[in-house]
């Protein structure tokens, strides 16, 4: 623990410089600086008078390039696209201050440390951090990951420590090869399965919410429209990011398009016995040893509808296959992970994936009903099959490295839902924000 009076007086005397004023970056500097730290940053040149037109009324100072920055800086964070990192480490790196200290807020770190490590001058230390939530959600409370690579100097983790104490996040402390380890298991799979949800209502060119009961209807399908939705409300760079630079995220993407494909077959094959005995083993190797309460329950879901329709007497939603979460459970199975082992490390949209399948598969007969559902009712087929074949899509593009189809593809989608994403980010933060509070309850309690 460092002593209150040193970090008063680091916070008179060190500069923290951000490189990239994006979301996460101006969530960055805006907390910084308001706890006191002197904040200086930029974004790229071109958007200097800008920048410095919007940050009229901040605490922080805007330069006019990472050089800049750069040289006055004690800890620079860059907090810019994983796809251009190298690119944009090798042209500041060689105005970083003088035994200063340099990290990343990138989501997959082994391009990132591999950029420091070619370019810094030796002098530099290394000390890299990720904040394993979106721009929207506040900090206080959710991991923040924290990776000590290179330090010279026994006092530039205590300084990194001290700087981003003021997003009160909880630290968890990784290298950079079990980060990228274990945001594959979850973030990137977690966004394939949401994303290839987006894909398959878009290819069908349906507002899920929009067709009353009969289908996606409940808790359930809340969760599943709100984070889907969620998703694509964001930049699209984000998660290509993620998935493509991270090679274990090629594996996680490519087993979840292969389980879903393999449940999907079951169904038309009509192959229940086979379809049970699979999820049966898939259970009992995921959820085999929770005895505790679940992280969620579908009466906290129910409210958080986009649909306007008001059930009447006798109306009865169909029951649906779940295919999307079958998946999930499946893959973890297939790949051996219990992705109970990360929760301290986890993003909120990975522990509400996993409450919900949690609850899927715990609930009594629910997993039985749902198994009935898959083989004999045929009203979700089409879906189930557009929802294959998205998986399969996304899986190909993330395989084949390719930002220019992932962008192309994850736009069109998300220009089709872009006039519900203002109402469905409302619905949507509300209904993080209960399951947030409702699940750290429990995993406190
Ligand atoms: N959004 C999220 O939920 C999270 C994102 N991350 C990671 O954090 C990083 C930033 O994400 P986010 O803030 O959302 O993305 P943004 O696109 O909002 O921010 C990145 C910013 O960096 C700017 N930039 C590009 N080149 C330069 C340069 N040469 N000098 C200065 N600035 C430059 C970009 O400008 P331009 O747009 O013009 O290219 C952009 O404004 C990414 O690597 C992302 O994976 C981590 C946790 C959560
Ligand atoms: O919670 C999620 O998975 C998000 O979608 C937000 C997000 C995106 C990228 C990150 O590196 C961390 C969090």
């Amino acid at each position: 623990m460092t002593e209150p009076s040193v970090i008063e007086e680091w916070k008179r005397t060190k500069t923290i410089g951000i490189i990239g004023m994006g979301d996460m970056g101006q969530l960055y500097a805006e907390k910084f600086a308001h706890h006191g730290w002197k904040v200086v940053c930029c974004d790229r040149e071109e958007r200097f008078e800008e920048l410095l037109e919007t940050s009229k009324h901040q605490k922080y100072t805007v330069l006019r390039n990472g050089h800049l920055v750069s040289r006055v800086s004690d800890y620079i964070i860059y907090s810019v696209e994983a796809e251009i990192i190298d690119k944009i480490v090798k042209e500041y790196s060689p105005s970083t201050k003088i035994g200063s200290i340099v990290g990343g807020q990138t989501s997959c770190k082994s391009p990132e440390i591999k950029a420091f490590e070619k370019y810094l001058p030796p002098d530099v230390d290394i000390v890299s951090v990720h904040s394993l939530h979106g721009p929207r959600v506040d900090p206080e409370g959710q991991p923040l990951v924290l990776i000590k690579h290179r330090c010279h100097d026994k006092e530039s983790f205590p300084l990194v420590e001290a700087v981003v104490s003021s997003l009160k996040s909880k630290h968890v402390y990784l290298t950079y090869e079990e980060h990228d380890r274990i945001t594959a298991d979850t973030q990137a799979v977690t966004h394939a399965a949401f994303l290839s949800m987006g894909v398959a209502w878009y290819k069908k060119q349906l507002y899920p919410w929009t067709i009353g009961v009969n289908r996606w209807y409940g808790g359930f399908e809340n969760v599943k429209v709100n984070i889907s939705l969620r998703i694509f409300s964001n930049k699209w760079h984000v998660y290509a990011g993620l998935a493509i630079t991270n090679p274990a995220a090629h594996e996680q993407i490519m087993q979840y398009a292969k389980s879903a494909t393999e449940l999907y077959a079951l169904f038309v094959q009509n192959k229940k016995e086979e379809l049970k005995e699979r999820l049966y083993a898939a259970k009992t190797f995921v959820f085999g040893k929770q005895t505790g309460l679940l992280l969620l329950d579908d009466s906290i879901l129910e409210g958080y509808s986009l649909s306007k329709h008001v059930p009447q007497e006798g109306e009865e939603t169909l029951p649906n296959s779940h295919l999307s979460l079958l998946a999930i459970v499946d893959s973890w199975h297939q790949l051996r992970i219990n992705p109970y082992d990360h929760i301290i490390c986890s993003t909120p949209l990975f522990r509400i994936f996993l409450g919900v399948t949690e609850y899927l598969f715990m609930t009594p007969d629910l997993l039985e009903t749902t198994i009935g559902a898959a083989i004999n009712e045929t009203a979700f087929r089409a879906d189930d099959l557009e929802f294959v074949i998205a998986a399969r899509s996304w899986s190909s593009i993330v395989s084949f490295e390719s930002y220019d189809l992932y962008r192309r593809q994850f736009k069109e989608v998300q220009d089709f839902f872009k006039p519900m994403l203002p109402e469905a980010n409302k619905i949507g933060n509300e209904m993080i924000k209960t399951i947030l509070r409702h699940s750290d309850r429990k995993n406190s309690s």
